[in-house]
């Protein structure tokens, strides 16, 4: 049996990750800092996930264990030293903190002469996370080991995407999940020959990443940061509201545009509208329900450079194309208040603290001074 070792045995981890290996014939170890949920696998090597349809079907994962990397470092180390594919679904600023841990298990590989290849794949919500996280691994090895890794591991970046709302079950490990799946790894950065049955390898992942960050999380951000100001708490609950269906429509039609100027031999606008028109009815899926806080947090994140606003709002500036719809979102960002999230507790300090265009030059990163005005204007805006 194949092994993986899977950072983040949360949500999308035991939720999609999981199932994918589990199909595969892998053995998971998970790793984690959840006892409850590392110490549950480590009773009962099995749990379940229900697809929330109307048919309510249960899939059976087994083969599974758990380890805390918290008590137990050097288990992980010994698990990466002879894993057959190594994955993560545990957000993107965690990826620093088990960046030591990964290096640790490829200089094991190393001194123990195991030269099969292996691919590191971060499975985040975010745009060249896998290479992100190499950056980070590669700080904690030698030139040499450096060399040794760039010959044997792979590090591709990847896309997953599956609404798996927040949850608390009587069973820790029990996860319910939208029937929909995607997973794209790029194909061009991977060592290993193994391929999944269930994930997509495409040669390049750029246009679907950007398919899917732009759409999926772009749509979802906008329903949650409306909602939170509306004062409604899940997603479904805000997509009763016309004015928020309207907002997150007027968002997919600028992704639209943004995805047809760079991506037009990748994607057609028909495939765009249909692509678009599931992702609303995934958002309104009625078995499903996603608190605002879920899909808004770390919006300091989301704020960023690179991310789901700021970058298409580069883009299509850049373009001459319109971001009307985005640029009135970021001053809602701004505005989202969450006392138990410690970004959005942070984002209020900023602001009462800083002078507005420093905050808004330090969070999103922009430098075009036309841009900073807007995002400026629509702070104001919505300012409460
Ligand atoms: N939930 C979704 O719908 C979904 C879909 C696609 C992608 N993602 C992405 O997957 C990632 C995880 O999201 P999630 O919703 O599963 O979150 P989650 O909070 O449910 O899971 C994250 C897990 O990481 C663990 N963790 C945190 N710090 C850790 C550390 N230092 N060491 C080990 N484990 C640690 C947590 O205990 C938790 O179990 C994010 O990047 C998210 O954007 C989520
Ligand atoms: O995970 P985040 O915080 O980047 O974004 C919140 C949600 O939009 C996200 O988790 C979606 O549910 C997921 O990306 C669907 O594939």
């Amino acid at each position: 049996m194949k092994k993986a070792v899977h950072f983040g045995a949360g949500n999308i981890g035991r939720g999609f990750i999981g199932e994918i290996l589990h199909q595969n014939d892998f053995e998971i170890t998970f790793v984690d800092v959840n006892a409850t949920v590392i110490d549950a696998l480590n009773v009962r090597h099995s749990y379940e996930i229900g697809i929330a349809d109307q048919n309510h079907e249960k899939i059976a994962i087994d083969n599974v264990r758990g380890i805390n990397n918290r008590e137990n470092p050097e288990e992980v180390v010994a698990a990466i030293a002879e894993a057959d594919m190594v994955t993560t679904a545990i957000g993107p600023n965690i990826l620093p903190f088990i960046a030591e841990l990964i290096a640790s298990g490829i200089k094991a590989r190393k001194v123990a002469g195991n030269t099969s290849a292996l691919d590191i794949a971060a499975c985040e919500n975010m745009i060249g996370g896998t290479e992100f996280l190499k950056e980070k691994i590669v700080a904690f090895l030698s030139s040499e080991e450096e060399n040794w890794a760039n010959d044997y591991i792979g590090f591709p970046n990847a896309a997953v995407d599956r609404i798996v709302p927040g949850q608390h079950h009587e069973d820790p490990l029990y996860v319910e999940v939208e029937p929909f799946h995607e997973w794209v790894i790029d194909e061009s950065q991977t060592k290993s020959e193994l391929r999944l049955e269930g994930v997509h390898y495409a040669t390049d992942l750029e246009p679907f990443i950007e398919r899917k960050l732009f759409s999926v999380n772009s749509g979802h951000a906008t329903v949650a940061y409306n909602s939170a100001y509306n004062g409604y708490k899940t997603i479904l609950e805000g997509l009763q509201h016309e004015e928020i269906v309207a907002a997150l429509k007027a968002i997919q039609k600028e992704t639209r545009a943004l995805l047809l100027a760079k991506w037009g031999e990748y994607f057609t606008e028909e495939s765009l509208v249909e692509y678009h028109d599931i992702i609303i009815s995934r958002f309104a899926n009625p078995e499903i329900i996603d608190e605002v806080t879920r899909v808004g947090r770390t919006p300091i994140r989301k704020l960023g450079y690179d991310e789901r606003f700021i970058r298409p709002i580069r883009e299509l500036n850049e373009r001459g194309l319109d971001y009307f719809a985005h640029m009135d979102i970021v001053g809602k960002i701004f505005a989202y208040v969450d006392i138990e999230d410690p970004q959005a507790v942070e984002l209020q300090e900023k602001l009462a603290s800083m002078p507005l265009e420093a905050v808004v030059k330090e969070v999103t990163g922009l430098k075009d001074d036309k841009l900073i005005a807007e995002v400026i204007s629509s702070v104001k805006k919505y300012a409460k």
